[in-house]
């Protein structure tokens, strides 16, 4: 041992002397085991309460010295800045033999240490590439994952010191403005573990009252228990004491740091020339001879050395440090001992599971019983997040209606001009509930759609070929349904296509349900034998495409659903006037097959707001009949509503198919006579209407002059902008009035009642009743070796195989540091 490094009294005031310290082959057998536990504990990511040393201070205050004072060698270390971005865990090894320091940097990935770094000096390079790889690995400025480095030195200590990065007050120029708080939360992060003893430094130039650090650490230590405080360059200080009292008060440290806390005062060497490494450990000796000698020499009086004697000086410090540890790692051995050997249960238990994974990978029976549960797994998670749950976290997988809108390329509503809010849009939502706000969203939308403006050409077409009759409410009727043909279907459309764009995202979010599930059942047990399918890409895709393409299925349903209760609107609109509604339930039905009978029972629609029919409509119809549907000639089906529509102008009749079976009456040869008079009849007061009704609208010579077929809204109509002439019976004012109000009508019919209704059973029964059935059908009713197609995928082996080869290595290391601490329970 390095007789310069001597201290004076050669006893540690933990009770161990020098010689047991660097002799005893227990201390050095528990320093070696507690080394090699340090490294694999690093290189595997375990945490194992080993008592440990951090060194934390401010910048300069001479962190990077005393490190190297205790390797006793210069590495230039103070150069490197390796604090500043990545932590230094530096393993010093007593080593008689070493004459030369052999340092050797730990693989990052494993507990195995690399070749000796030759010359020594090169150390500080090594450790500045290894930082700069890591971090561009990382993609980080900094990490706190220590670099490890091995010393075994004749000359130096048995520790093991964290260096970590200088506090400072601001950040030097270039560096981000968060520097000094990055530090901090750095050196808290790497102080925190209760079984790490900070060396905290602090120069003697400053004052205990005006620390700029001592907060700090005591945010991490508040009564100091942990903590070994050292004034460091006391050599600055020591010509400011002249009377013993004075040096007495100093090294007290004025009751600052409490009772407890006894400060080491310690002088380095400062000057900076490159000096052999004997020269430089013999200069460590002579200055902490100096600093004692002038106490003892040049203070009046002295110092009181039976109460500071031994806190004086870097050899104290260092035999103080060693001995602490030697004193900890006996204490936490019984610990240490039993937490290796659950760690080494469990990682064995790990590995087992690994394996057998393995194994079944290639089977293809236990690869569709994994794949089975999983598709399972996911169709319950799906149906789980329709019936409203909090996981995962809605604030990072929900989505605001803005960022629905957005993602699903679906902006706006057709022919709503302004933008439509629901309730609750800024929230962000996802499953059952975002698909109530999607509903909700779509019935505002509807109920802001106006019947659109209605044209004096559009209202003339419809009343003059009437051939005279009183048809205003007719042409009413007429364009009220045609509009909310043109204007609701889109918007039927939109709703389905935001609604499916809502079920689509519940594929992901059922698969982060599954993982979060697994995360909480693999922290429980590590004994699941099922297969790891993460690596299935094949699998994964066909699972996605069955999804995507059952909500796909079920938007193009419930397309057809809605469009045809639309159709069944408009068009059984007459026939309900007509017919009341005895055969409603009929109107309404759907084609077989279609899955939406449920929606029959949709009350009678109540054109006038009570349950009655409104005799003017009415009397309008009798008038006008229904010849929207009705073809040129003769009677023709409708196929989507299942009703015969009849022109009555041939006197057939309208009939409701499957409720109301009736075969069309054949005219009889008199009927036709009586018809043809009466045609004759209907063309002379056509002519006569005609000729009213072009004086009402403005017609012959005034129509262009009056704009006759430019587009009027009701509004301007009612503003008395209209064409009339102050007539009251004006026939387009009536005609826009009525179609307005319904379309108004069949609007709220459809939006209020039939649509969310549909909407809702069409879209979300299927996913809870059908999903997983189809979802299984498509992925497993198939051979064995189409199945198997669907897992050729050797990367998935070989990260498992990689993951089985790493977790063999961690659990062999294990299990001899637990022989090895075994062994050293039984000389304890
Ligand atoms: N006078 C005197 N100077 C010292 C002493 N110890 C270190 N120094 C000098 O103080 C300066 C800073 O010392 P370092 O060891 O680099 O300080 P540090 O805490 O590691 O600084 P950072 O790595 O920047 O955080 C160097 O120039 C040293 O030579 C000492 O005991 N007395």
């Amino acid at each position: 041992m390095d007789e310069t490094c001597r201290g004076q009294n050669g006893r540690s005031p933990g009770g161990v002397s020098e010689a047991e310290i660097y002799s005893s082959p227990a201390s050095r057998a528990r320093y070696e085991a507690y080394s090699r536990l340090q490294a694999s504990a690093v290189a595997f990511g375990e945490y194992l309460p080993i008592p440990e040393i951090v060194a934390v201070g401010g910048q300069s205050d001479g962190k990077s010295s005393l490190l190297e004072a205790l390797l006793g060698f210069r590495f230039n270390v103070r150069e490197v800045e390796m604090g500043t971005r990545r932590p230094l865990m530096l393993q010093m090894i007593h080593d008689p033999g070493a004459l030369e320091p052999r340092c050797r940097l730990q693989d990052e990935d494993s507990d195995e240490y690399g070749p000796a770094i030759v010359p020594a000096s090169a150390v500080a390079e090594a450790i500045r590439s290894r930082t700069e790889l890591f971090l561009k690995r990382t993609g980080t400025a900094v990490a706190s994952k220590p670099i490890v480095m091995r010393a075994e030195y004749a000359f130096c200590s048995n520790l093991t010191i964290i260096d970590t990065p200088g506090f400072i007050l601001k950040a030097k120029k270039g560096e981000s403005e968060s520097t000094p708080d990055d530090i901090v939360a750095m050196v808290r992060e790497l102080a925190a573990p209760p079984n790490r003893i900070l060396v905290f430094l602090q120069q003697s130039s400053v004052e205990w009252c005006s620390s700029l650090w001592l907060d700090t650490v005591r945010a991490i230590d508040p009564a100091l228990r942990r903590t070994i405080v050292v004034v460091s360059k006391f050599d600055n200080r020591l010509k400011e004491f002249a009377e013993k009292w004075e040096v007495d008060r100093y090294l007290s440290a004025g009751g600052y740091l409490g009772d407890s806390t006894r400060p080491f005062f310690v002088a380095l060497p400062k000057e900076r020339s490159s000096v052999s490494n004997e020269e430089f450990r013999r200069s460590i000796a002579r200055v902490d001879n100096e600093v004692v000698r002038h106490l003892r020499e040049n203070v009046s009086g002295g110092f009181d050395e039976d109460q500071f004697g031994d806190r004086i000086g870097f050899s104290n410090l260092r035999r103080f440090l060693e001995a602490e540890l030697q004193r900890r790692y006996r204490q936490s051995a019984p610990a240490t001992l039993a937490l290796l050997e659950q760690r080494c249960d469990e990682v064995a238990a790990r590995l087992a599971s690994i394996d057998a994974r393995l194994s079944n990978s290639a089977d293809v029976a236990s690869l569709r019983r994994a794949t089975m549960m999983h598709a399972a797994a996911l169709g319950r998670q799906v149906v789980a997040l329709l019936d409203g749950v909090a996981e995962p976290d809605p604030a990072e997988w929900g989505r605001t209606t803005y960022e629905e809108r957005t993602e699903s390329r679906i902006t706006k509503w057709p022919g709503v001009a302004g933008d439509v809010l629901p309730a609750n849009a800024g929230l962000r939502m996802y499953g059952g509930a975002a698909f109530e706000r999607v509903l909700e969203e779509f019935r505002y939308a509807a109920c802001s759609l106006d019947c659109p403006p209605i044209s004096r050409v559009e209202v003339a077409n419809i009343l003059l070929a009437q051939a005279g009759r009183p048809g205003a409410a007719a042409a009413a009727i007429s364009i009220a349904r045609s509009a909310a043909k043109s204007w609701l279907s889109p918007l039927l459309d939109t709703a389905c296509n935001r609604l499916a764009h809502v079920l689509s995202s519940l594929f992901d979010l059922g698969l982060e349900r599954i993982r979060i599930e697994d995360s909480y059942r693999d922290s429980a047990s590590c004994d699941r034998l099922e297969i790891n399918l993460s690596g299935y890409v094949a699998f994964h895709a066909a699972l996605r495409r069955a999804h995507q393409r059952f909500i796909r299925d079920s938007n193009k349903r419930c397309k057809e659903s809605v469009r045809e209760q639309l159709m069944a609107v408009t068009s059984s609109y007459i026939h309900q006037l007509k017919c009341g509604w005895e055969s409603n339930a009929t109107v309404f039905s759907s084609r077989p097959g279609t899955g939406f009978s449920q929606n029959l029972s949709a009350p009678p629609l109540c054109l006038d707001g009570s349950d009655g029919i409104e005799p003017g409509l009415l009397g309008a119809f009798a008038e006008a009949g229904d010849e929207e549907n009705v073809p040129p000639h003769g009677s023709q089906t409708d196929n989507r509503m299942n009703v015969d529509i009849v022109s009555p102008g041939k006197g057939e009749r309208l009939m409701v198919r499957e409720s109301q079976m009736t075969v069309p009456d054949t005219p009889s040869p008199d009927q036709h006579h009586a018809k043809e008079a009466a045609c004759a009849a209907k063309r002379k007061e056509f002519a006569l209407n005609n000729s009213r009704f072009v004086a009402a609208v403005g017609g012959g010579d005034h129509r262009k002059k009056k704009g006759v077929g430019s587009r009027l809204t009701l509004q301007q109509a009612n503003d008395g902008r209209s064409l009339n002439c102050g007539n009251k019976t004006d026939p387009y004012t009536e005609v826009c009035t009525m179609a307005t109000e319904h379309f108004g009508k069949i609007r709220d019919m459809l939006v209020k009642r039939t649509v969310p209704l549909t909407l809702n059973s069409g879209f979300l029964n299927p996913i809870r009743d059908r999903l997983a059935g189809e979802v299984a059908v498509e992925l497993f009713a198939t051979t064995d070796e189409r199945f198997m197609e669907m897992f050729v995928a050797p990367e998935a082996l070989e990260k498992l195989q990689k993951e089985r080869d790493v977790l063999y290595k961690h659990c062999l290391t294990l299990s001899n540091c637990l022989e090895e601490f075994r062994t050293l329970a039984c000389s304890l």
